[in-house]
Formats: C-alpha cells, structure tokens, sequence
C-alpha cells in the first residue's frame, strides 16, 4: 500500500530542518549504498507508531535565484500538491507574521490536514507563546522545540490521526502496475497515451485519479495491467516543475505501489545526472525495471549507434545490470510492441521461485568453481539456500560468517543464479545469516 506523505512548511529560519532532522533521527531508509546516488534532506522514510511515512522537507527543495518570497509560496505550493497532511511550522518566539498568515492562507484553500508545530519552545514555561497561533485558523497547535525534542510525540500523533486508513490492496493480485518514471520532458505522457492507444490494448477503465499520479487499467493478451502516469498531475508554468528533487520525489511515490518500472530516457539528449539518480531509485525499491529508451526515431543512427548506447547505459547504471533495455518512439510507436510482452516477462521473473534443491545445486558448482577468497585464514562457507520471498526474489544464505560475503562475491553469485534461472529484469537480494541463527 501506499505510503503517506507528510510535509513540513514554513517561513525561513522557524527550524524546519532541525524538526526533520529530529524527526528521522537514525530511521534513514536505505537498503544498500550505491554509488553515485546521493542523499540530501529533502525526503526521508520514517516512522511513528508503526506506521511509515515519508517526510519532506519542503525548505530543502533548491527553488534557484526566486526571491524567498516566491520560494516560500511555490515550496508550500508542493507541499499542498504531494502531501497527505501538513505541519505547518511557526517560530514561537515572533508570534504571528505576516508571511506565516500568507501561508496560512495558502494552505486553507487546499483543504488538506494542516497540524500547526509552534517550534522554539523549549520550556513548559513558554507555552503561553503558543495561544496567539490558535488565530491561523487550523485548531490543532503543538508546542514543540526542535533543539530538545519537546513535545514532537503529540504533535506526530495528531499527524497520523490524518493518515487515511490502512486499506487493502486497490488491484487484484495480479494485475501488473506499471510505473512510469523519468526526468521532465522525456516523453512519460507520450508513452502511457501510446501504450494505452495500441491496437489490442482495451482500456477498460475510465481513468482515475489516485492520490497524485493518473492510474488507468487496461488488458492485453489476457493479462490486466494498470499504468501510473506520474507527468498526469503536472501543472505547467510553475517553478518547481523544473526542479531535480521534485521530480524525484514523484518518481518515488510513484514506485511505492508498482511491480514494474519504466525508467524512461530521452534518446536524444543521452543520459544525464538525474536519470541516474531515479534509477537508482528505481533498483533501491526492489521492483522489476526496464529502461526505456525513448525518442529513438529522432536519433540520427547508424548499425552501431544501439549497441553503443546500450553501453552507456551499462556504465552509468551499474546496479541496473539485470533490466532490459528497450529503444523505441512513443511518437511513432516504431518498436513499441515490445514493450508490453517485455513487461510482462520482466513481472513473471520478479516472481519467479525457484526450488531449493536447484537453488542449492547452483549455489554448490558456483562454490566449486570458484571459492571464496581467503581472509586472514578464514573462508566463506555456504552450507544451504533457500529462498524465502518472491518480488523481489530473496535469498538467504547460510554461511559460517555472514561478514565474509563481500560485494565481489556476492555479484560473483548473483550473475551465477542469473546464468542459471530467468530473472531478467528483477533485482536479487542475497541475504547472509550465520547459520546455526
Ligand atoms: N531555541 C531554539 N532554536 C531552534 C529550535 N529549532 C531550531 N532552532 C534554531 O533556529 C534556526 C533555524 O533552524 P533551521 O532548522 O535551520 O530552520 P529552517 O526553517 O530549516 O530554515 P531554512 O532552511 O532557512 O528554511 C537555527 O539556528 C536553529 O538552531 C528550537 O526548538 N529552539
Ligand atoms: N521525437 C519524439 N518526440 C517525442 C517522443 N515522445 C515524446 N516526444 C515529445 O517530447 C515532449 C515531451 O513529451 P511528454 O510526453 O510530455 O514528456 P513527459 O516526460 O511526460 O514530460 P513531463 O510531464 O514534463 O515530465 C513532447 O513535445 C513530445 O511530443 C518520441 O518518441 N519522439
């Protein structure tokens, strides 16, 4: 199911970043470190009373030259557009001003869940600073200091009383969501209006809006499929479109909920920065991914020009090794037909089981082949395997030491089990436990 967005909103300096900060604490959702992918303060993963969230920082957003002013608007402009609930923050100690009413203003037309944190007091004995706040108009206003983690617990609890509730799967189970990801411009929309407009795909829904990405159902050959079109809420003209962590951040979401992903690239312009960085935040969610090449038409080419890019695409997404990838143009739907049948294949291999004692028998002659190195005396010994999940496929190994399973070894067996079993398109995850554990 889909995670809740939280955002926090507010005039410079009122210390959003040290409540986010307190607020994540040490909970930083990361699964493994890739190179290349960096992390700033934008968004985090977290928690409160067991139920995850993700929080954005609205203040860390990068709006460029606007004068603050503007900033402040657009950045609660984002808050309203990808939030579930807001926590609008005001310094205690300047009472209310008036850029706090202007946002106040803002966030009241969105009628989204607003839970005022009145920062800054960092003593029972200032909260009498707090009354004043009751004027912005959103009946809930919390006391807090972000320098002492004074009453943060309430003020989370009221945030997650606005938290719709836990509902169950949207999609019967095996419907195929597919999420289509991508830096501005790269022809998301394109893609999802060729796809849906093929000939013998039905559309067999009339599209809805879900949260803030555009999902519509459609079948082919017999299976069901929805696609997430996360350029569908785009509202052009506003400043923050543009920027890299945004469009990120929708990426993001918009994986949450999907088996596969379409890491769409321009063809044109190349690979850029920000394709690598959704990338390698499509390969962190653990969905099966395909990288779509689009545009391919305007590419002026050669018999080489694919093979070359495909290498291209092999360096700079070194942790996307396993998904396919697919040169076509959404404009002319030239090799457009294989993107469905790819999807598919790709959906089937991220659910893919393979038996224990093939499992087992694979693991054994890649061991023969090839043993694990020594280290100071002591070697890797694997004594069983087995999986234990499927989307994405999981592994456990039993080892002697699972601190002896190094990054080399570990993607010397992953391409073993890849040589062996189908799974084109998914990532592995290999897990190491001591084995009498
Ligand atoms: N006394 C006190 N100071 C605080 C508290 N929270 C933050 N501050 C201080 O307020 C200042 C601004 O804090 P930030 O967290 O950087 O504020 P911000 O809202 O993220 O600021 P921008 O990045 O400019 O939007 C810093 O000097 C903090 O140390 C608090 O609870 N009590
Ligand atoms: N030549 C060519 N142009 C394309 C193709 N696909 C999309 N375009 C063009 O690229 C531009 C962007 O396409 P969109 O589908 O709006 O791209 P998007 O990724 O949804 O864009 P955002 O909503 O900004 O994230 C439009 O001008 C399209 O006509 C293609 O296959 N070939």
């Amino acid at each position: 199911m889909t995670k809740s967005v939280v955002a926090i909103v507010g005039r410079p300096n009122v210390g959003k970043s040290t409540i986010f900060n307190r607020m994540v604490g040490e909970r930083v959702a990361i699964v493994e470190d890739i190179p290349g992918v960096t992390r700033d303060r934008l968004y985090r993963l977290t928690e409160w009373l067991h139920r995850e969230f993700y929080l954005i920082d609205t203040g860390g957003i990068d709006l460029g030259e606007e004068p603050l002013r503007v900033q402040m608007r657009e950045q609660a402009e984002i808050a309203i557009d990808e939030a579930d609930v807001i926590i609008f923050l005001v310094n205690g100690r300047d009472g209310v001003t008036g850029a706090d009413r202007e946002i106040a203003d803002m966030l009241r037309r969105s009628n989204k869940p607003v839970v005022v944190g009145v920062n800054k007091i960092d003593h029972p004995n200032m909260e009498e600073n707090v009354y004043d706040f009751y004027s912005l108009g959103f009946g809930e206003v919390f006391g807090i200091s972000g320098a002492h983690g004074r009453g943060l617990g309430d003020m989370l609890d009221a945030v997650i009383h606005h938290f719709p509730d836990e509902e169950s799967e949207e999609y019967d189970e095996d419907t195929i969501r597919i999420a289509v990801i991508g830096r501005p411009n790269v022809g998301k929309s394109s893609l999802v209006n060729a796809v849906l407009g093929e000939e013998r795909v039905i559309v067999s829904d009339i599209p809805g809006t879900t949260r803030d990405a555009v999902d519509t159902m459609f079948e082919f050959e017999d299976q069901e499929y929805v696609i997430i079109d996360t350029a569908g809420m785009r509202k052009k003209g506003k400043v923050y479109e543009s920027t890299e962590k945004y469009s990120v951040l929708r990426a993001l979401k918009a994986m949450e909920s999907a088996d596969v992903v379409l890491v769409v690239l321009n063809g044109e312009e190349g690979i850029r920065e920000q394709d690598k960085r959704i990338a390698g935040y499509a390969h962190e969610a653990g969905r099966a991914v395909i990288i779509v090449v689009n545009k391919w038409d305007a590419v002026e080419k050669d018999h080489q020009t694919m093979a070359k890019f495909t290498e291209k695409v092999r360096q700079e997404f070194q942790f996307l090794t396993y998904a396919p990838v697919l040169f076509l143009s959404a404009k002319t739907k030239s090799r457009l037909q294989h993107l469905l049948p790819t999807v598919k294949q790709v959906a089937d291999n991220h659910h893919l089981r393979v038996p224990t004692n093939v499992l087992n028998d694979v693991i054994l002659d890649a061991v023969v082949m090839n043993p694990a190195p020594t280290e100071n005396n002591k070697r890797l010994r694997i004594n069983y395997a087995t999986q234990v999940a499927v989307a994405p496929p999981t592994i456990v190994l039993f080892v002697n030491d699972p601190e002896l399973l190094h990054f080399s070894y570990r993607r010397y067996l992953e391409n073993k089990l890849r040589e062996a079993f189908h799974f084109e398109g998914t990532p592995i995850r290999l897990i190491a436990r001591k084995k009498n554990d």
